[in-house]
């Protein structure tokens, strides 16, 4: 198949995370042919913008006919204009070119607060915003497009991106980028039906500058070889919020840094974080400490296990297998009764994946529920190759897969029931691998459970669970604390269980 022909109408980012800069690597990550014409120059960096030059509209309209003459286009995303007379040379090229597929990010503010837009042509982009297929305006930019204060509530964001969706027949984007708390929705409103909501978990790392670019040329690319809008955004949401999460592992300048558009391929490839000029570079430090909380309720859950966390440092099975002195045998049950474990833990997944409200959520249960299996699985079979053991299952394997076969009634009580198994393992893990020594015989199982992939997943239970507490009725929320602080008792009762035969 081909790829996507995909054209950026933008301006540039010398630093690389916004504008074209940003379109082109977002389209090739998402699997497009990029090509760009710019609009103007920025001189920008990660801080801020220092001046704009704009080349004449005539010469942006050359480039354009330079490539509609030539290339079939698939898809269009418009970024930033700057002022009244570009918005109207693309608007004449679009009625004459006629792409199939147009996005436009109606670009008036950068993320460092410097205006992208002269203020008075914000009528000529409300009227653009009428030809296009889609909009994807920050909270900011819908407020403007439809003369509201900015919306500070999702449910006010949702009602004015139905109010721009019906004034201008177009299908909007509402994005959640710029709302507090710790969830991160987006929201495609179109027609009368509801909206599509795709949850996603606020990323607390700074790395988001060209949020809005990368968004909205993946949607464009996506749309055009997916076919649906829809499918386009749940794609777009999962490769974006991993993007912003593996940003920091860029180090590219002091203030907000751009996302990692290609943080996938270069992790297949063994990139990345190790990659410098001049070798290899010292590994980052694992993280330490456990994931945070993301809210008040995961917060809750966290502090009223607190006592359960320290019987669980405190046992003899923790401390050996933390300094290494632990006794093969014990080492070997345990890993032999976690392989049962897995098995149970990944139907309890799937069945997450079965309840997700949203197709994010569903998605990453069902991912999650594959790697217990897959990659979390290979630790096992590793080392029970060359230790084989055949105990039977044992009492706290059986009480465990119990709770977790019976806490499925419910969406929060299941997501409840499996997170400790999450944010238990990272916090236990990272904090003896960092005071980890050389040659431990046990490197293996702290490497994987110190993983900063493991810690990244953990964040986005953690963002997922609060969600769904936060929303459910309060006896729901009863019965998944009650899960969660039974889950969290049969973690302890697992670690205790080789050295309690
Ligand atoms: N901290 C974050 N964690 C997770 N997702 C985020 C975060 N910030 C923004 N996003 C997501 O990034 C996308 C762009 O949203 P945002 O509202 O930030 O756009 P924008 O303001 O136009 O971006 P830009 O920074 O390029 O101006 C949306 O999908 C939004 O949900
Ligand atoms: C050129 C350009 N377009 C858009 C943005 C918004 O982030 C930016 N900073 N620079």
């Amino acid at each position: 198949m081909t790829l996507p022909r995909v054209l950026s109408i933008a301006g540039t980012d010398p630093t690389g995370g916004a504008g074209i800069q940003a379109d082109l690597k977002s389209i090739a990550a998402v699997g497009g042919f990029g090509m760009a014409a710019v609009t103007a120059l920025v001189a920008q960096n990660t801080r801020g913008v220092r001046s704009v030059h704009t080349p004449p509209p005539s010469f942006l309209r050359q480039q354009l006919d330079a490539v509609s003459a030539d290339v079939r286009i698939d898809a269009v995303k418009i970024g930033m204009l700057g002022g009244a007379d570009v918005v109207r040379t693309v608007t004449d090229w679009l009625s004459e070119a006629k792409p199939p597929i147009v996005v436009l990010d109606p670009v008036m503010v950068a993320t460092s607060g410097d205006r992208l837009l002269a203020k008075s042509s914000e009528d000529a982009v409300r009227s653009l915003a009428t030809v296009v297929d889609l909009v994807t305006p920050n909270l900011a930019e819908l407020a403007v497009l439809t003369g509201s204060a900015e919306a500070t509530q999702w449910h006010d964001a949702l009602a004015q991106g139905r109010q721009l969706a019906d004034s201008c027949g177009v299908r909007v984007l509402v994005k959640g980028g710029h709302l507090g708390g710790p969830a991160c929705p987006d929201a495609l409103i179109s027609g009368s039906g509801s909206p599509f909501v795709v949850d996603g978990p606020r990323i607390t790392a700074t790395t988001t500058h060209g949020t809005g670019c990368s968004m909205s040329s993946a949607l464009a690319t996506l749309r055009a070889s997916r076919g649906s809008w829809e499918d386009a955004l749940t794609e777009t949401k999962a490769w974006l919020t991993d993007s912003i999460r593996h940003g920091p592992e860029l180090h590219v300048g002091s203030g907000n840094g751009p996302v990692h558009h290609f943080h996938a391929l270069y992790e297949r490839a063994g990139l990345g974080e190790r990659a410098e000029p001049g070798g290899l570079a010292e590994p980052e430090p694992a993280a330490v400490a456990a994931a945070p909380p993301a809210g008040p309720e995961t917060a809750a859950l966290w502090r009223d296990t607190e006592p359960v966390r320290r019987q669980i440092d405190a046992l003899d099975f923790v401390r050996g297998l933390g300094d290494g002195t632990l006794a093969e045998e014990h080492f070997t049950y345990y890993l032999a009764q976690d392989a049962m474990y897995l098995r149970d833990y990944s139907r309890a997944l799937a069945r997450a994946s079965q309840l997700a409200p949203t197709a994010g959520e569903q998605a990453f249960w069902a991912r999650a529920a594959c790697g217990a299996i897959t990659e979390e699985g290979e630790l096992h079979r590793t080392w029970l190759a060359g230790h084989p053991a055949d105990p039977g299952r044992g009492r706290a394997l059986d009480a465990y897969a119990g709770l977790l076969r019976e806490s499925g009634g419910t969406y929060p009580q299941l997501v409840a029931a499996v997170l400790p198994c999450f944010w238990i393992y990272q916090d236990v893990g990272a904090r003896l691998h960092a005071r980890r020594t050389d040659g431990h015989p046990y490197a293996a199982w702290l490497d994987t459970y110190a993983d900063p992939e493991f810690a990244a997943s953990v964040t986005t239970a953690i963002g997922y669970a609060e969600t769904a507490l936060a929303g459910a009725p309060g006896e729901e929320r009863a019965a998944a604390a009650d899960a969660f602080a039974a889950a969290a008792s049969l973690e302890r009762d697992f670690f205790a269980a080789p050295m309690e035969r």
